[in-house]
């Protein structure tokens, strides 16, 4: 009998979810056995801190300390945490077939019902500022925490709505609270959001070979798409950045904006090309949306 393999998680409920979804998926299509070992990492302690630690990429690097130091075989994580510029030692081994792409309000009544002035809470700038181009009215404010403690916001009356992914709510099973999910016109996702990214170290072969059993070549092009615009633009995961991609397996469909945080202004452009050429097609889309200004946007953020 082989071992289980280990997979490294962080503790929170969205952590843990996600990682036995593709736990229960590689067991089922390999035969391989998973067991998932939490983790607590250096951000999950010092939450408070968590901007000035560089985001979520602090809760990323420590899981890949785990996998260098040999404590687990492999981790899970949300694609859009994930930094675009790739780490040598770790092999991004799969990429899961994507969950629902798109944002959801979680409130009581569809983002155009709600009266002006009502308090919208999101921490994410693409979100306020495509929220602002819906409804100037609203008053947006910034939260942090994990999904259970925001949504907690909106059952206790201090806040009358958040948006959140609707992948997230969904394995957290909290998706029947959802009131509205914007359609990717209206509101752009992150890129990579709804994907999982499965990572283990770059030397481990047979490994690599055994996960891919759960890689979605489909969304993976997308995703190459999308994260390609980020790093071309130079930008992370709390820039105003949003982007999305789909196809057949063969043509690839790109949308990217990147909007001003008062959601005034903003650059959006759109390509389409063979899904061979993703991470070129994501590189082009974003130099011509700096060449419109995409860049001065951005830069205002840090002001
Ligand atoms: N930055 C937190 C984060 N990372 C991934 C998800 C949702 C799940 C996903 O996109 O795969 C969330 C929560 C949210 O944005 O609502």
């Amino acid at each position: 009998m082989t071992v289980p393999l280990r997979l490294g998680t962080r503790k929170s409920l969205m952590a843990t979810s996600q990682s036995q979804i593709v736990a229960d998926r590689l067991t089922a299509l390999t035969g391989r056995e998973v067991e998932l070992v939490g983790v607590t990492t250096f951000g999950d302690v010092s939450r408070a801190h968590l901007t000035q630690l560089g985001g979520t990429g602090v809760f990323v690097n420590d899981l890949r300390g785990r996998l260098l130091a040999g404590e687990v075989d492999f981790a899970v994580h949300s694609l859009k945490d994930l930094p675009t510029k790739p780490d040598e030692r770790i092999a991004m081994a799969a990429i899961t077939r994507r969950d629902d792409p798109r944002d959801a309000l979680v409130g009581p009544v569809k983002l155009r019902d709600l009266p002006a002035g009502a308090r919208v809470g999101t921490g994410s700038p693409r979100r306020v500022a495509q929220l602002r181009l819906l409804r100037p009215d609203l008053d947006y404010v910034p939260i942090r925490g994990n999904a259970d403690t925001r949504i907690g916001k909106v059952t206790s009356g201090e806040l009358d709505a958040i948006v959140l992914a609707a992948a997230g709510l969904a394995r957290i099973r909290r998706d029947g609270e959802i009131a509205q999910v914007f359609e990717v016109d209206e509101m752009l996702p992150a890129p990579g959001q709804g994907a999982l990214a499965v990572e283990c170290l770059a030397d481990r072969d047979d490994l690599i070979e055994l996960l891919r059993a759960v890689d979605d070549p489909p969304t993976r092009a997308a995703v190459d798409a999308e994260r390609s615009v980020l790093a071309a633009l130079e930008a992370g995961c709390a820039a105003p950045v949003g982007a999305f991609a789909s196809g057949d397996g063969h043509i690839l469909n790109l949308t990217a904006t990147v909007v001003a945080v008062d959601g005034a202004r903003s650059v959006r452009k759109s390509a389409s090309g063979p899904s061979t050429t993703a991470v070129e097609m994501g590189r082009e889309l974003a130099a011509a949306m700096i060449a419109e200004g995409a860049d001065t946007l951005m830069g205002e953020q840090a002001h």
